[in-house]
């Protein structure tokens, strides 16, 4: 049987002064789309970076493809996984162009000059988000929504099978957005698997079929999305009503408080 693109058992990861997550036990099988939410400081963005190898693991096992990622790093297949880190100014003050932020997402460990397909690929990649046009302006002159698609098209020209995002929809209009949701949705259709950190279903509404939820480094919920909170901009309610013919009994909790 097929590996799943990510699997963590009792995964727990400290920061600081103590636990950050407590034993998480999740499994995506290659192919889904899931979203994992929870409120500010809940740790989404540190379960992330523990997948990636960016944090230290405390006990328990991260693996993606079947590597573990703490034990065998150099086995993880890390071509196959394309990420979207929060953007925290990352493209602020560089003086790049789309181009050459893109390109740089074929860098290798040791291989600093990307190979003679980079430039292709690389316009191939800003192609998708929308940007092909825009290749060789400077990303500074971009707005935060340019940004961010420039960043995932960074992901994208690893040509990933699975794509992890940590709030790609925060801080940007909603034409971008939207623009997202259609780039997302695409790769989904292609068979990427998608694991997007988010406060809100928002445009990914009707993408979305698994929520996490996690609460003080726990998993809370793993199921279908829950309902948004209500004032949301955009609640998640088209997609809870294709779940009407679940079996009786099976119901979405009410987790709107969470995130
Ligand atoms: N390097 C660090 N050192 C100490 N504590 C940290 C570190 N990184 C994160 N934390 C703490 O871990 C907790 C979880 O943080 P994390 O960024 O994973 O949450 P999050 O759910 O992604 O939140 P947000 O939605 O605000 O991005 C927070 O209390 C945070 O302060």
């Amino acid at each position: 049987m097929a590996q799943p693109a990510i699997r963590t058992q009792g995964l727990r990861v400290d920061l600081g002064a103590g636990p950050i997550l407590h034993g998480i036990d999740l499994t995506v099988p290659g192919g889904e789309a899931v979203a994992l939410l929870g409120a500010n400081g809940s740790g989404k963005s540190t379960l992330v970076k523990a997948l990636m190898g960016i944090v230290p693991i405390a006990s328990g096992r991260a693996e993606i493809y079947g590597a573990d990622v703490a034990a065998s790093r150099r086995l993880v297949p890390w071509s196959r996984v394309g990420y979207v880190p929060q953007r925290v100014g990352s493209t602020a003050g560089v003086p790049a162009t789309a181009l050459e932020v893109v390109a740089s997402g074929l860098l290798a460990n040791r291989r600093l000059r990307p190979g003679r397909a980079a430039r292709q690929r690389s316009l191939a990649a800003l192609e998708q988000v929308g940007l092909l046009e825009r290749a060789r302006e400077s990303v500074q002159v971009f707005s935060g929504g340019q940004q961010q698609r420039v960043l995932i098209a960074r992901a994208l020209v690893r040509r990933p099978d699975l794509l992890i995002l940590d709030e790609p929809l925060a801080g940007i209009d909603k034409a971008s957005k939207e623009a997202l949701a259609g780039i997302l949705a695409t790769l989904r259709a292609q068979g990427t698997t998608l694991l997007v950190v988010l406060h809100e279903l928002g445009e990914l509404a009707g993408l979305i079929e698994r929520a996490v939820v996690l609460r003080h480094g726990s998993v809370l919920h793993d199921g279908p999305p829950p309902p948004a909170a209500p004032g949301h901009d955009h609640p998640g309610h088209d997609h809870l009503h294709a779940h009407e013919d679940r079996p009786p009994g099976h119901t979405v909790p009410d987790l709107s408080s969470e995130w």
